[in-house]
């Protein structure tokens, strides 16, 4: 990868550039990446801000493509220096078939890979998940583990196994020759719950709160403590990695890290609440307002009634047993690995992190500001 300052010579490719992560990165290279030349922003659904980000110096082609279509990705890898591979399938509500979170998830990084080794594209940078080590079925907390703690990693539920699946895909294809002989190199970044401005969950109980007066009840205990992230230090890492891959490509190839930052250890809800408090909304209860075996209950009818009114209506909650079981393990990171393999800092701080969420939180229609 050649560089300089002055002459900005590098294609980069960012799948699932429209999504909520994918946004952040896009945006991020274009402030931070000075050697940037082309941005070619894949996705199936192309979105309309992206017309305003090609009046700048640095040409962004926006691609409308599926992962599942080889020919598709590899017309858009062909001539790229780096892929972000950011493009997934991110449902744990039911909304998708198991086979097709399979096949975007799966088959989709699957195509990116071929299409690196065919075209000569030699940096691949993999958004994987927490979810790819834990909670595990068995419920077993993770408590401020690093990349290295020993944990049982089994699954059951489509996403995380198709995650794992994606993830070891992509480890496995560090060192393999390209076109051209040289090797790829890859890495897999592992967020853990990311939030901020475009949290599509966070909208969800952003509303239920409104609708149910300016309140949300307590459903999990403040006790079990949920990794989070901020959106926009996320991206910081997917660039940061991007930018450092080829001159530290024997120390970060094949190499897993978690996402980290500096927001606070807490609960899922209670963590919301730094966000939702200050809009307005109330978390009723220090305790759950039902007791586990209740919601278990719930979660399992609402499984229940999803399959049933599959045939004529999706039915897709925001409780069901692998949401309330995600939501009451501890499963919280603490690493300096990033830092240590290629000087990660968090670019935002805890508070700019708040203040940004709050701020996007109280813009949002029917916001109660
Ligand atoms: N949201 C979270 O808390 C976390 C997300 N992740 C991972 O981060 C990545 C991005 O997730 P989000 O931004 O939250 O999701 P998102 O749903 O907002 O973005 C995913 C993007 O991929 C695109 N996409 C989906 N299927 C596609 C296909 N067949 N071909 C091309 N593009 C396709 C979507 O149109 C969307 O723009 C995913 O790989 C996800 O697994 C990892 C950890 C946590
Ligand atoms: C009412 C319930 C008891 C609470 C429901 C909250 C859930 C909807 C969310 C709790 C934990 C979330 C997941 C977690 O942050 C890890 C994730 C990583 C990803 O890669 C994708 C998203 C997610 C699975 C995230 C999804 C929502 C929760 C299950």
């Amino acid at each position: 990868m050649a560089e300089s300052a002055q002459v900005p010579t590098l294609v980069y490719l960012v799948t699932g550039g429209c999504g909520f992560l994918g946004e952040h990165i896009v945006r991020m290279l274009l402030e931070r990446e000075p050697r940037l030349r082309e941005l070619r922003v894949f996705d199936l659904h192309l979105s309309s801000w992206l017309e305003e980000l090609k009046t700048g110096p640095v040409q962004v082609t926006a691609i409308q493509g599926d992962v599942t279509q080889a020919h598709e990705v590899a017309a858009a890898v062909a001539g790229s220096h780096v892929v972000i591979h950011t493009a997934g399938l991110v449902d744990v509500f039911g909304k998708a078939s198991p086979k097709t979170i399979h096949k975007v998830n799966v088959q989709g990084t699957q195509n990116v890979i071929e299409a690196c080794i065919r075209t000569g594209t030699q940096f691949l940078v993999y958004t994987s998940s927490m979810e790819v080590v834990g909670p595990n079925i068995k419920g077993h907390p993770f408590y401020r583990g690093n990349e290295d703690t020993p944990y049982e990693a089994v699954h059951r539920h489509p996403y995380p196994c198709s995650k794992a699946l994606a993830e070891q895909l992509v480890l496995e294809a560090n060192g393999r020759k390209v076109n051209g002989g040289l090797p790829l190199v890859t890495c897999a970044l592992r967020p853990t719950g990311i939030y901020g401005e475009g949290h599509q969950v966070m909208r969800d109980f952003y509303n239920q709160g409104l609708r149910f007066g300016g309140r949300l009840f307590r459903a999990v205990p403040a006790s079990v403590e949920h990794g989070r992230v901020y959106v926009g230090n996320v991206a910081w890492m997917h660039v940061l990695v991007a930018r450092e891959l080829e001159q530290r490509a024997a120390l970060m190839g094949g190499q897993v890290y978690f996402c980290y930052d500096k927001s606070p250890y807490k609960s899922y809800e209670d963590f919301n609440m730094e966000f939702l408090g200050p809009c307005g909304l109330r978390l009723i209860g220090t305790h759950p307002l039902l007791p586990y075996w209740l919601l278990l209950l719930l979660a399992t009818l609402n499984a229940l009634l999803q399959w049933l009114l599959r045939p004529l209506v999706l039915y897709t909650p925001l409780l069901n047993p692998y949401t309330l079981a995600v939501a009451n393990t501890t499963f919280t990171v603490s690493t300096n690995k990033a830092q240590r393999h290629f000087g990660y800092k968090p670019l935002f701080s805890w508070e700019e992190s708040k203040a940004r969420t709050i701020h996007w939180v109280q813009a949002l229609e029917g916001s109660a500001w």
